[in-house]
């Protein structure tokens, strides 16, 4: 297009572009070639990790580096980007994290925050190929309508085709969204949304901010609790996108370093193994390997040395105060060093004593005491270093490792745990027999709902001393990603109602400040749990002390197609409504009706169809988990998978296979409102007759 034939605005915004491009192309030289330089020592090789990160947040911002533009009644204007920009110290770029961009999320014709216009800048690479402008000073809108920013932009971004992996969204955050992205994270923030309203973005983006905005946080790095590794794949370029690198990614099946689920279980297993109950019975099977007060006889050197009972308690009483099993238990090995050390040393004086009267009477029975020898020269009192240099000797000495190890033996937790999921007895106290005998006939291998039950226990046993050399790495999530223990500035739990509650547990210990946020629609929950409200989920381990918030329009899932979805959620027991589709894609769902016989030769026939129609985007298909085998070898390498392992992921169409099978699985209307709303074109079905 010639220059001239270009709308001023193009032209305005692509001068913009130019310079901030240019601008970030300097700075990243600049920081390439510092980062050549050698380190000289630790104090430069602190600076070169941080330049490293500069350096690698500018690489990445080269896609949808400047993206939004505010114009403000006073006549001065902003340009909103993905990062931050100066030039000449002068502001060039508002990082989109900054206070000063929030007006481009949140201003409206009713509240205009001193707005005349919020602009919408649509790049590829390093050129302007859309400009949106939206008056500020327009007429507010009517009832039913959705107040949505930035609708062009909004609507152009949802239409696009999906790639199979997520993309960002800081150029379209809705109000709603921002609002949440942009909250307090004193506490526990839980955000109901329905399918496709933009929980996962709102998580992601809420991450990016809270690092931006809370520099101290990426000393502890976030973590983010995805439901399965095909999720995370999904999200994993998301972060890195929003430009950042404190964050682990992870399962609650693989949040225990060094453990690994091995096999399946029972819903019924895995429901009363996620109870909060579990606490109660792990604490005090724990408690109950604590030695008593009791009176200690200890050997040194050939002679027996008693610790009475009342010693023996009070170095109980102050080792165990709030330790963990193993740290109690260094504690107290100290303090019985130290008595066994005292003990001999007044045995040692009592010896002393009597040699020394032994000595006085021989003296003044042979009636000379030209010597002046006299009792306080052999006292018998060992001097300080003496004494420190005894208890060493006893700390190092290998019968009195063992004579404690009898005493207070070391665990690991998963012995402990074997020992515990067979212990009919302790399990009683908190399970009805029917109960105790599920858990008791599972198999060893360790199955999903044992990951939290391992992990209450490693932190009930705390670490052995010597145990587990703290991981190293450059950045800060992969030293805590090694770490059992690491203590994370804020946690993020994606599909959150799937939670049982001995996961959220095992999620809450990694962030004792209760920095945290979770997003889920409680309507898709299918786990093995009961919970049907926020409330109930969590009672056991928050309290009411949590913060509530809701997303109520679908951006993904097209109007005709989220108007299945009410009967669905009616069935599921729900006394939600659907939230509100944002657009509609003008593709009417459509049904086939095939014999069993005929079903593997007509899906392959309509995923072709579908992959054909929605060429360079992605298609999925969506059946009950019996007849996926013998989809599969017809299928090929398409995306096909249960309801359940659907949750998160989307997909231009989905084909959805067998309706009345999915709802016939456990909790299968939730598992059907999961399916049905994974499309952002077109849904398929094909019902079995
Ligand atoms: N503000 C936005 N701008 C652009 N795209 C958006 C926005 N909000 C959501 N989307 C898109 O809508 C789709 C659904 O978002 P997301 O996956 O976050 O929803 P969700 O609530 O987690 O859904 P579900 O619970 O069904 O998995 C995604 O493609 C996402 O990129």
């Amino acid at each position: 297009m010639h220059r001239n034939s270009v709308p001023t605005s193009f032209i305005e915004e692509q001068d913009f572009l130019d310079a901030a491009m240019a601008r970030r192309d300097s700075l990243t030289a600049h920081l390439r070639a510092e980062l050549e330089l050698d380190a000289a020592d630790a104090v430069e090789l602190g600076r070169q990790r941080m330049l490293r990160r500069q350096y690698e947040e500018l690489r990445r911002a080269g896609e949808g580096l400047v993206f939004g533009r505010l114009d403000a009644t006073d006549g001065s204007t902003l340009h909103i980007g993905r990062i931050g920009l100066h030039s000449d110290d002068e502001p060039l770029l508002v990082d989109w994290r900054a206070p000063a961009a929030r007006p481009f999320y949140t201003a409206t014709a009713v509240e205009p925050q001193g707005q005349k216009r919020r602009r919408h800048i649509r790049t590829t690479g390093s050129v302007v190929v859309g400009v949106d402008d939206e008056p500020l000073s327009a007429t507010p809108g009517h009832d039913g309508d959705l107040g949505l920013v930035g609708e062009g932009a909004l609507l152009a971004a949802l239409d696009q085709r999906r790639t199979g992996h997520m993309t960002t969204a800081i150029s379209t955050l809705q109000r709603e969204q921002d609002d949440i992205v942009r909250a307090d994270a004193t506490g526990p923030l839980i955000v109901q949304g329905g399918p496709g309203t933009g929980k996962t973005v709102v998580a992601l983006h809420r991450v990016a901010y809270l690092l931006f905005t809370y520099r101290q946080m990426a000393d502890r790095a976030v973590l983010v609790l995805g439901p399965s590794p095909r999720f995370l794949d999904y999200i994993g370029q998301v972060l890195p996108a929003l430009g950042e690198t404190a964050v682990v990614a992870a399962t609650c099946d693989t949040l225990l370093p060094g453990v690994t689920v091995e096999r399946a279980e029972s819903r019924t297993a895995a429901e009363i193994k996620g109870r909060a109950l579990w606490q109660g019975i792990l604490e005090r099977r724990v408690a109950a390997l604590t030695p008593g007060p009791r009176e200690l006889k200890m050997r040194w050197d050939g002679d027996f040395h008693v610790i009475p009972a009342t010693a023996v308690a009070q170095a109980l009483t102050s080792a165990t105060q709030g330790r963990s099993y193993h740290r109690a238990r260094a504690v107290f090995a100290e303090q019985l060093h130290q008595l066994l050390a005292d003990a001999i040393a007044e045995q040692r004086e009592t010896l002393m004593e009597e040699m020394e009267r032994g000595y006085e009477d021989i003296l003044s029975r042979i009636a000379d005491t030209s010597t002046g020898a006299s009792r306080s020269d052999v006292d018998g009192l060992l001097s300080e270093e003496e004494l420190e240099e005894l208890r060493e000797r006893i700390a190092d000495n290998a019968t009195i490792a063992r004579f404690v190890e009898s005493l207070w033996p070391t665990l690991d937790p998963g012995t402990l745990l074997r020992e515990i999921l067979v212990d009919t007895e302790l399990l009683a106290t908190e399970l009805t027999p029917a109960e105790v005998a599920t858990v008791t006939a599972e198999p060893a291998p360790w199955a999903s709902s044992d990951i939290p039950l391992l992990d209450a226990l490693a932190e009930l046993l705390g670490e052995r001393d010597g145990e587990q050399p703290r991981p190293q790495g450059e950045f800060t999530a992969d030293r805590a990603r090694g770490q059992r223990d690491w203590v994370y500035g804020h946690v993020v739990v994606d599909e959150a109602q799937e939670l049982s509650e001995m996961q959220w547990r095992m999620a809450l210990r990694r962030c004792p400040s209760r920095s945290v946020t979770a997003v889920g629609d409680i309507d898709q929950a299918e786990a093995a749990h009961r919970h049907t409200s926020w409330a109930q989920a969590v009672r056991a381990v928050l309290g009411d002390r949590w913060t509530a918030a809701e997303l109520t329009i679908c951006y993904r899932t097209p109007s005709e197609v989220m108007e299945l979805t009410g009967p669905v959620l009616a069935l599921a027991g729900s006394h939600n409504t659907p939230p509100r589709a944002v657009r509609s894609s003008g593709v009417l769902p459509w049904q086939l009706a095939v014999t069993a016989a005929d079903l593997p030769g007509v899906a392959a026939q309509a995923v072709q169809e579908l992959q054909q129609r929605w060429e360079g985007g992605t298609v999925g298909v969506i059946a009950p988990a019996s007849r996926i085998p013998e989809l599969r070898a017809v299928l090929g390498d398409v995306p096909l998978m249960t309801a359940t392992q659907s949750k998160g992921l989307e997909w231009d169409a989905t084909l959805l296979i067998d309706a009345d099978g999915i709802s016939a699985e456990p909790r299968g209307h939730n598992g059907l409102y999961v399916a049905l709303t994974r499309c952002t074109q077109e849904l398929g079905r094909l019902t079995v007759s």
